[in-house]
């Protein structure tokens, strides 16, 4: 599906982004992948490379500069002249609790997980225009209704969609051929997710091989929007415009609320 196709994978020496080389790698991909653990990347190239990648690199910094977004990208017009898909993937450490108050913290977490997806992307695009390629934006639940306890990271998620979905429209407007698929997921079973969450939810984790997988699918098909997994995630945002408060407690049942501390 994507042999010899030129992809980047952010937030991939991890989590559903390492999951997500290891796909492309079987499928024979050219692979950039990038995060700040240096140590993490060597091990994810290497695999890749085991696994059958056309080739694989890794590029390490933080996103909470943006100037590092567009390196990476820079990075991947020097290996390989072009880009085929750019997956935006990472995002920044924040707490699970009642919100704080502290707006700096917002709006760092602005800057890595929406500010370094938008700067990848202004940097990405005349070669996805001449590649006719595509755009997946990871995001969330969160990022479609009212998830308690994570308002700084549900702030940046729901700026995705509003920024992406914009794009998308200007896309089909002025001819652009280059596809944007946003992925709604719910809970998935990385190590981050389950040591922030196992304490505080009655909820399952769907795995993240399977997660990964089917963002690398949602992609190549030019899908507009992903849903994973289907069943909870598209059914919790039936409720919005039908039954509100309803959803909202339903959410709220999910946690076990005597669990959550105050920061
Ligand atoms: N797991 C879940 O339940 C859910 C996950 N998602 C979304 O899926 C995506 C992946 O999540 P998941 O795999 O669980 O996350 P992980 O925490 O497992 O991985 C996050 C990745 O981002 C990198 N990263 C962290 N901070 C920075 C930074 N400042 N600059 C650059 N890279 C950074 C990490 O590497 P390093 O620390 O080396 O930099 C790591 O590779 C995210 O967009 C998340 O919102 C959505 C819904 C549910
Ligand atoms: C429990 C929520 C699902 C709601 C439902 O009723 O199905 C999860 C939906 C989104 C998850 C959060 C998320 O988007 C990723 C965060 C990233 C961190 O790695 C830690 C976990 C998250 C806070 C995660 C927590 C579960 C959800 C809110």
């Amino acid at each position: 599906m994507l042999r010899g196709k030129r992809v980047i994978v952010t937030g991939a020496s991890s989590g559903i982004g390492e999951q997500m080389a290891y796909h492309l790698a079987r499928m024979k991909s050219h692979i950039l992948i990038t995060a700040r653990t240096e140590a993490k990347l060597q091990k994810v190239v290497e695999r890749c490379l085991e696994l059958g990648a056309a080739s694989a690199h890794y590029v390490s910094g933080s996103m909470e500069n943006t100037a590092f977004a567009e390196e990476v990208v820079k990075e991947a017009e020097i290996a390989w002249g072009g880009l085929d898909m750019l997956i935006l993937n990472h995002i920044g450490y924040s707490y699970l609790g009642y919100f704080n108050g502290d707006v700096g913290h917002i709006r760092k977490l602005l800057e890595t997980n929406f500010l370094s997806y938008v700067a990848m992307t202004v940097s990405a695009l005349p070669m996805l225009k001449e590649s006719k390629g595509s755009i997946i934006v990871v995001s969330s639940v969160a990022g479609k209704v009212g998830i308690p306890f994570i308002a700084p990271y549900s702030a940046t998620k729901f700026a995705l969609d509003g920024f992406f979905s914009s794009l998308r429209q200007e896309f089909i407007t002025d001819y652009v051929n280059v596809s944007i698929t946003l992925c709604v997921l719910g809970l998935i079973d990385t190590e981050t997710a389950m040591k922030t969450l196992s304490h505080v939810t009655r909820k399952t984790a769907a795995p993240k091989e399977e997660c990964a997988l089917e963002i690398i699918k949602s992609g190549a098909l030019r899908q507009r929007e992903l849903y994973y997994p289907y069943l909870t995630t598209r059914s919790l945002l039936f409720f919005p415009d039908w039954a509100p408060d309803f959803l909202d407690s339903l959410i709220r049942n999910g946690f076990k609320v005597e669990n959550i501390k105050r920061t």
